[in-house]
């Protein structure tokens, strides 16, 4: 599950226990219920959203094993996780993920849903894993891939050769923003970062309707 924390201007969402916050309808409407809890605060439009998890895992992706038992489920899944991913790319303020763990496949999508991504160096990979078990990438996986992976090359390690990303490699690929040495320093860098933000005094409601342009072609392919 996941927990809601506001710290003065920052909210912090946690994925909470030490599993691997497999993506599933239960965590999905969590987290939305969270984004949804945080849109609506009065002081939304002058905050900033960090997201980061505990444990080993930021997200394993799809709940693979659930998706498999009930042939609705993956299309659940997948309109739970479109849901999110839109609702993040409105959100009126700006979002950070601090990146502690493993982020595989659609996990790897929900991290790069955040406008920042910082990462520990020590553990984790950014994995786009479908190649590996042989499942097809939703076309609007695909839509933020474009946006958020800029370079051919990088595109196709992470696309064609289920690459492992690590923090280093992410930065390299312009993926990540910045690198720390461990979870705990990932998260402080996350906050001091998401202050400094927050002093910019950007408008929120400006903010989200930038991203959501920035993000249009995200936008369309969700649908
Ligand atoms: C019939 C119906 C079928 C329906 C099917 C559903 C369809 C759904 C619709 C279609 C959807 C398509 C899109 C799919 C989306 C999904 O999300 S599908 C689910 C995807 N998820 C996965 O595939 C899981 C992928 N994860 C993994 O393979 C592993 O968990 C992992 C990420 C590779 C981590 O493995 P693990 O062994 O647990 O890792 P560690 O023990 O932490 O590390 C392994 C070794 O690597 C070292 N290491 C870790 N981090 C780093 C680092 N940053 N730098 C260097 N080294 C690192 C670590 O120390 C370990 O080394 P050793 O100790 O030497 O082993």
């Amino acid at each position: 599950m996941c927990s809601l924390e506001k710290r003065d201007r920052l909210f912090l969402l946690t994925l909470t226990g030490d599993g691997e916050h497999r993506l599933n309808p239960t965590l999905l409407d969590s987290i939305r219920s969270a984004v949804n809890q945080i849109r609506s605060d009065p002081s939304s439009l002058k905050s900033v959203l960090i997201t980061t998890s505990h444990g080993k895992f930021f997200s394993n992706g799809y709940d693979l094993a659930l998706a498999k038992s009930d042939p609705s489920l993956p299309f659940i899944m997948d309109a739970k996780l479109r849901s999110l991913v839109a609702d993040l790319i409105s959100l009126p303020m700006p979002t950070i993920a601090a990146v502690t763990g493993h982020a595989s496949a659609a996990g790897f999508i929900f991290a790069m849903s955040h406008d920042y991504i910082l990462m520990r160096r020590d553990r984790g990979f950014l994995y786009m894993s479908e190649l590996d078990i042989e499942l097809k990438v939703p076309l609007w996986f695909m839509a933020v891939i474009q946006k958020r992976i800029g370079s051919p090359a990088a595109r196709r390690d992470v696309m064609l050769t289920a690459a492992k990303v690590t923090a280093d490699k992410g930065l390299e690929m312009g993926i990540v923003d910045t690198v720390h040495s461990s979870a705990t320093e990932t998260v402080e860098a996350t906050v001091r970062l998401g202050e400094e933000i927050v002093k910019r005094g950007s408008d929120g409601h400006v903010y989200g309707k930038m991203r959501e342009t920035l993000f249009r072609e995200v936008l369309h392919s969700i649908g």
